[in-house]
């Protein structure tokens, strides 16, 4: 084969973490692209990144947002991949300057799940006994859950979903139960083993920012990628998405920030969006909601900036500080 009828031919290709639920993810995408261009080939590469080989270290201490991501953006920008496909909450609210988030496609299920041990009878939250350890390495989660229920105890766990699931389910180790994101286990087919869907009115938790989306990231100005990612863009699911991480930015936050959210279109084009911050004790929180009619990115933008402003009037930059000086291993 020539040269010229290589590169006519060149696949393209497509880069994920290396674990199931990301392989799922890419898969997902990479049958939408083949039906939309059908002359193409793509290729998916699953890469182990710093985020899957060290287990041990808690989140929050690696100080670093971007442990999931860099090392895939490094392969973008060299030209080694044409596509990331991530799950849009491990994305830092910053990019690196040569790469862009292409598209968001429509959203999962974006609450959280509880899981509890197989064998073990409890149904809720508010089932657990006192002393219920719940696995988690999310501050978020453990935050949000040490405010509501004081009488639980909390656990390192880390893995990929299956690993996290087989640990929670091993009678030798503590667990009582975990939490973990709804989509993340539907996409796996694990959904049978979701004993609660949480979220503010059930179980008073709210998501992650970008939870449940996935974030479709390539160079910027490669228009080509652009143009094919923009039939797979789900516009409400987008401006939700970017008002919540407008609001993530605006605060400061990494995904190891105690920052829970909850999007809704209250009418067809009226979004409302409803926030926590929480002290890692659970002792503080602040608590706002906005709502705005949104049609543009920037307009999406504004209502994540205003309800931080909100947030920050009601005491938001208190806590975060605390957290930031707390914090064992900051950089
Ligand atoms: N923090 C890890 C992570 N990143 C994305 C998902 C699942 C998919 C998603 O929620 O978009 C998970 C697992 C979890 O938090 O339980």
């Amino acid at each position: 084969m020539t040269e010229t009828a290589l590169s006519a031919n060149a696949p393209v290709r497509i880069g994920t973490r290396r674990s199931n639920l990301a392989v799922v993810q890419a898969e997902g995408i990479r049958a939408s692209l083949q039906k939309i261009a059908p002359n193409e080939s793509f290729e998916i590469e699953a890469l182990r990144t710093l985020g899957d080989k060290d287990k041990l270290t808690a989140l929050y201490e690696f100080g670093a947002k971007n442990l999931w991501t860099s090392e895939l953006e490094e392969k973008l920008t060299s030209g080694e991949l044409d596509l990331i496909v991530h799950c849009l909450k491990d994305m830092p609210t910053r990019l690196p300057e040569n790469c862009e988030l292409a598209a968001i496609p429509p959203r999962d299920d974006a609450r959280d799940a509880l899981i509890v041990k197989a064998g073990l009878p409890y149904t809720s939250l508010d089932t657990l006994p006192d002393g219920a350890v719940v696995g988690t390495s999310s501050v978020r989660r453990s935050a949000q859950l040490r405010r509501l229920y004081p009488n639980l105890r909390f656990a390192n766990l880390r893995g990929n979903v299956e690993t996290r699931l087989a640990k929670v389910d091993d009678p030798e180790n503590e667990y009582t139960c975990m939490i973990m994101s709804a989509a993340g286990l539907q996409r796996v087919g694990l959904q049978h083993r979701i004993n609660q869907y949480l979220q503010s009115k059930d179980g008073g938790i709210f998501h992650a920012v970008g939870q449940g989306a996935l974030g479709l990231e390539i160079r910027k100005g490669d228009t080509k990628m652009q143009e094919l990612l923009n039939q797979l863009a789900d516009h409400k699911s987008t401006l939700a998405c970017l008002a919540e991480r407008s609001l993530m930015r605006t605060l400061e936050g990494g995904c190891s920030v105690p920052i829970g959210v909850e999007t809704e279109w209250i009418q067809s084009d009226k979004l409302k969006m409803s926030a926590i911050v929480v002290s890692l004790d659970g002792s503080q929180s602040v608590q706002d909601s906005v709502e705005a009619r949104l049609e543009t990115t920037d307009e999406a933008n504004s209502l994540g900036e205003g309800l931080a402003a909100k947030l920050v009037e009601a005491g938001a930059e208190a806590i975060l500080k605390d957290i930031n000086t707390n914090r064992p291993a900051k950089e």
